[in-house]
């Protein structure tokens, strides 16, 4: 057993199998069978959401440990994570982290701990939850591109969803984009978003990544942010690093800056 005593969030679990393993070599090595590794962790919870964060980006992405292929996670959440995580569609407990989970990833909840087997006693129950990446996501952006997506639409969860959708463009151009938007991929405005199948948010994810590529500096555009214009943000975008390969072929490794706007848009 080798033990390496770091902080989860800052290492690289990747680059310590790097010296042990090598990717396997097969055209088709990311759908063959699972490989012969598990991350496991029984998180804190302060740290379990970030952390899931980035490894589904990871996943997405296949680096990290998917660098290895389609390498299951077991963790354990806070209960009601671990249901927002695996929640079907029209249920309470759906939220932004169920798409992105559900995208990329087949999870289940395996167990529940009740909070009494831990000392001290936590206030709330635990589930663990076991993570299988999918052969095939079922979205075809980028990750951060339908983070942005699910995030303003899950914005307003009681309203029409049309209303976080609107919070993705200025103010001028609202109307129309998302209206542009609802008709290309048939969804009824006054749904509300935990209504919206994993497909609904892959057509809205690719028809909003279309609109960023014709509208340049949109995909920066922050609603909260009073001094934001297409204008300005254009030139922002113009002026980050040049873009690395994503999702076809899938990257390995972290090249390039993953906060550069044209990484998250598939051109
Ligand atoms: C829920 S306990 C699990 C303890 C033990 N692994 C077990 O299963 O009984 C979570 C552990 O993670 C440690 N921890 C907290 N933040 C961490 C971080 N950023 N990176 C790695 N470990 C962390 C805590 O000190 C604590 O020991």
């Amino acid at each position: 057993m080798f033990i390496h005593h770091k902080d989860a969030l800052r290492t690289e679990i990747g680059d310590i199998w790097k010296t042990e393993l090598n990717r396997p070599e097969s055209i088709d090595w990311y759908n063959s069978n699972l490989p012969s590794m598990h991350v496991i962790g029984n998180l804190p919870f302060n740290i379990a959401s970030p952390l899931i964060i980035k490894y589904l980006r990871d996943m997405s992405y296949r680096r990290g440990v998917w660098q290895y292929g389609r390498v299951p996670l077991t963790l354990t959440f806070q209960l009601e994570v671990a249901k927002r995580i695996c929640s079907p569609i029209a249920c309470d407990t759906r939220s932004r982290i169920s798409i992105m989970a559900q995208y990329i990833s087949e999870p289940q909840m395996v167990f529940q701990i009740s909070g009494s087997c831990f000392v001290p006693r936590p206030q709330v129950d635990v589930g663990v939850v076991r993570f299988v990446p999918r052969k095939v996501p079922l979205v075809n952006t980028s990750f951060e591109v339908l983070e942005k997506v699910c995030r303003q639409v899950f914005h307003y969860r009681q309203k029409y969803m049309e209303k976080g959708l609107k919070t993705l463009y200025p103010p001028e151009l609202e109307d129309e984009l998302a209206d542009e938007l609802l008709k290309k991929c048939r969804i009824d405005p006054t749904t509300t978003s935990i209504r919206l199948g994993i497909e609904q948010f892959a057509d809205l994810a690719e028809g909003y990544n279309q609109q960023c590529l014709r509208h340049p500096g949109l995909f920066l555009y922050d609603y909260t942010n009073k001094h934001h214009t297409l204008e300005k943000l254009a030139k922002e975008q113009n002026a980050l690093p040049p873009p690395s390969p994503v999702f076809h072929p899938p990257s390995r490794g972290s090249e390039g800056d993953e906060w550069s706007l044209k990484n998250f848009i598939i051109q």
